[in-house]
């Protein structure tokens, strides 16, 4: 199979699709590797690396486009790209459709096979091709958080840890998933009071057992969340519910209740956001105030540590990208439910349910769409 891999367009995205590791194994397998000149750069990766690895180094990203049958990236098409998408071509990268109509419609009227990494399952009920990212953006996100918190930033001048004879900060993390378990983490060897909410009581079990003593845990009501809100100086949103937009649990009237100079880092805003405030922001510019309350909503927070971002996620897809070049994707998605799980659009049709609840379009069941 021709696999190419264009240099990431979006604002500061410094991650690449393929690792020359990953080149290597394609190449190995009998593919052949298209990488656009200087794609890797910003993960530290050279076009002498790739092409040792075996790559065809191409100058253009319209080159990338027009000759892969299939195109690995990392981030959402952006619409430049999306505009050289094609009818039987396979498009493998993060989508997160839900929130984002305008590129739901341009997958659907561009026709390509788009398999989206954020809604690959496994056999646990994990996300395995989400979680390394959200391992990555948990870790940042009391990082981001702190920094936020500073007084030139707009915060309110808190000290994560605080010092001797001053208290340290309160950090509540709603979703105790794999963003809230790595932020709570981080968040408590900073020296921060942490407490973790979620709805699902395995889930907080879970935690408790592992890390009890280093944070606290509450089940997610809407009551503890107004509760811990009143005296939260940072509030880090990683809710999810697969594939659909976020929930809000955080209401602009909820702001009036938080400290002045509060932060809220809503990681959760590629998926729309759980807080109501929230707007998607980049690492340029990526915090704004609203009613006196910092908000940090980066989309692709990892791109700001794309070396270990890159290799975290291509440990994950690789073999997955060799099943759909090996096989091709219907092959790859009859042969393994959890890939097929990942289907979003083919052939102009819609294949996931909860983008098809958002947004109120018709889905085809993934199980057809291998048909058509
Ligand atoms: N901004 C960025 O750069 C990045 C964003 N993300 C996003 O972070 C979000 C979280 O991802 P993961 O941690 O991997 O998901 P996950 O599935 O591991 O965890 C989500 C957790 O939210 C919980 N939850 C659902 N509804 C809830 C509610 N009402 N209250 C409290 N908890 C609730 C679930 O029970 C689950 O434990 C996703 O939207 C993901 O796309 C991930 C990586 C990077
Ligand atoms: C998960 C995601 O959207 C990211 O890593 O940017
Ligand atoms: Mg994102």
């Amino acid at each position: 199979m021709r696999i190419g891999c264009p240099t990431e367009i979006k604002s500061h995205e410094y991650r690449v699709g393929l690792t020359p590791n990953a080149v290597r194994e394609a190449v190995t397998h009998g593919h052949q590797v298209m990488v656009q000149a200087g794609a890797g750069l910003g993960s530290g990766f050279t076009d002498a690396d790739y092409t040792a690895a075996g790559a065809e180094m191409v100058d253009s990203a319209e080159e990338i486009f027009a000759r892969s049958e299939m195109v690995v990236k990392v981030k959402e098409p952006q619409a430049v790209e999306r505009a050289q998408l094609r009818a039987g071509q396979v498009l493998f990268t993060y989508l997160h459709l839900a929130p984002d109509p305008d590129q739901t419609r341009d997958l659907l009227d561009s026709g390509v096979t788009a398999i989206a990494y954020e809604t690959v399952t496994d056999g646990q009920g994990g996300l395995p091709l989400l979680a390394p990212m959200s391992e990555v953006a948990g870790r940042l996100a009391p990082q981001m958080g702190a920094w936020a918190l500073q007084k030139a930033n707009g915060g309110r001048g808190t000290l994560m840890g605080g010092v001797p004879g001053v208290g340290p900060a309160e950090v509540v993390v709603i979703g105790g998933g794999v963003v809230g378990t790595h932020a709570a983490r981080v968040a408590a060897g900073m020296g921060a009071d942490v407490t973790v909410l979620d709805r699902a009581l395995p889930r907080l079990r879970y935690l408790d057992d592992v890390f009890g003593g280093r944070f606290k845990t509450r089940y997610s009501s809407g009551g503890a969340v107004a509760e811990l809100l009143e005296t939260a100086d940072l509030v880090v949103g990683a809710v999810l519910i697969p594939g659909a937009e976020a929930p809000k649990l955080v209401r602009r009237a909820d702001l009036a209740t938080m400290k002045p100079g509060a932060v809220l880092v809503d990681v959760a805003i590629d998926q729309g956001g759980c807080f109501e405030t929230s707007r998607p922001t980049t690492h340029d510019d990526p915090i704004y105030t609203v009613d006196g309350i910092v908000h940090y909503c980066v989309a692709n927070m990892p791109g700001a540590v794309a070396r270990t971002a890159t290799i975290a996620l291509g440990n994950a897809t690789l073999p997955h990208v060799l099943a759909l070049a090996d096989k091709g994707w219907r092959q790859a998605c009859e042969d393994d439910p959890n890939l097929l799980a990942g289907l979003n659009t083919h052939a102009g049709h819609l294949t996931y349910y909860a983008v098809g609840r958002a947004q109120g379009i018709d889905v085809l069941s993934p199980h057809l769409a291998l048909k058509e």
